[in-house]
């Protein structure tokens, strides 16, 4: 029998802890209703339809104590020029630079945490709070784009489409000082970042992929290997030398737009309903999975209130199947494992119970 989620952390907390495994029981919820990380409005919206689509609901029918702690409040300083062609640095590095204390402070008090965007500028703050408490993490980042651009290749100027690029390591003499984010230290190295669903990359991001060795998967490597395989290689290459925490960065926007059409950057040829619910039921499987962002929902793009509808639903089921509602159903009381811990005792663990040591 395959070993799910569940099985794994319950292993895992017999076998001992590590960063993300003592949290695995308890789900908070942050809103981060921001949007100056790009010039749409309405996105600050998202936590809000995400939540009146039902998720704290399904959240607690999946076995969680959810913890809803509500929506972040934002400073906007009043004068805020561009700083070479990047707009709002400072409301957006100041935005994040909240979003990471908070980030950090639910994960340190032992939260899987669900942060809802927003724009994916937030990605940034997410991450680097997780990482504050999980230096080992990973990421694992789906969208369409893979927003690398340093604000010197940025072709648009907007700090969501460059979130990345102040995180990793090796790109810290290519991202300049910007107002408002002096707190931002790159604290991930690119061989622990995986993209999948990218079809829009700008032209010094794929410089960029290319100089580092980024693993990516754009749609059309999904095309050709299947996601099965994609998710095999990805969780493969994360964990080659250790397991470790993962922080996924999910835009709305790496779906087909004609399933997700309430976003600001849509782009045709994206994920589809089943790759989406097999990448993140892969993801619940692991039982690693420590920190998720889901991100560029924007209710006023939506061409009507069922096109809003959608996009929100689709965005609960994302964060539902990542933290392990499952197509198959869930069958608590009959869920067993048989282990052998530490190659002396086969151990029959019986719903979280160690019933039969022998
Ligand atoms: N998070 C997003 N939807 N990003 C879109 C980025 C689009 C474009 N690559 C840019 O840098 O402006
Ligand atoms: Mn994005
Ligand atoms: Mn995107």
């Amino acid at each position: 029998m395959a070993l799910r989620g569940p099985a794994l952390r319950l292993l895992r907390a017999l076998l001992g802890h590590t960063c993300q495994q003592s949290r695995s029981q308890s789900v908070a919820v942050l809103g981060a209703p921001f949007s100056r990380g790009q010039k749409r409005r309405g996105v600050e919206h998202g936590p809000k339809v995400i939540r009146d689509a039902g998720l704290i609901d399904r959240l607690s029918g999946l076995d969680y104590s959810v913890h809803d702690f509500g929506d972040l409040n934002f400073h906007y300083p009043e004068k805020d020029e561009p700083y070479m062609d990047v707009k709002s640095p400072r409301t957006v590095g100041g935005a994040n630079k909240k979003l990471s204390t908070a980030v950090s402070r639910a994960v340190g008090a032992g939260h899987t945490l669900v942060m809802l965007g927003g724009d994916h500028s937030l990605g940034l703050g997410s991450a680097a709070g997780h990482a504050q408490q999980c230096p080992d993490l990973c990421l694992i980042w789906v969208d369409a784009h893979p927003d690398l651009n340093t604000p010197l290749t940025s072709p648009s100027g907007n700090l969501h489409g460059q979130p990345v690029a102040f995180m990793l390591k090796e790109l810290q003499n290519k991202v300049p000082d910007l107002p408002g984010f002096s707190w931002a230290k790159p604290f991930l190295s690119c061989r622990d970042l995986v993209y999948i669903g990218l079809r829009d990359v700008d032209p010094g991001e794929y410089q960029i992929m290319k100089d580092l060795g980024i693993q990516y998967f754009t749609m059309r490597d999904i095309d050709r290997l299947g996601i099965q395989r994609v998710m095999e290689v990805t969780l493969d290459h994360l964990m080659a030398r250790k397991q470790r925490p993962i922080h996924l960065s999910f835009d709305i926007d790496a779906f087909d737009p004609l399933l997700a059409p309430a976003t600001g950057t849509p782009v045709n040829g994206g994920l589809t309903y089943r790759e989406g619910m097999y990448l993140t039921e892969e993801i619940h499987n692991t039982g690693l999975l420590s920190v998720m962002d889901l991100v560029e929902v924007n209710p006023v793009l939506g061409a009507s209130d069922e096109a809003v509808q959608a996009t929100a639903s689709l965005a609960v089921d994302v964060i539902a199947s990542s933290l392990g509602q499952t197509r198959e159903g869930a069958h608590p009381i009959l869920f067993y494992l048989s282990v052998k811990c530490n190659n002396v005792h086969p151990v029959l663990v019986y719903m979280g119970m160690n019933l039969n040591p022998f």
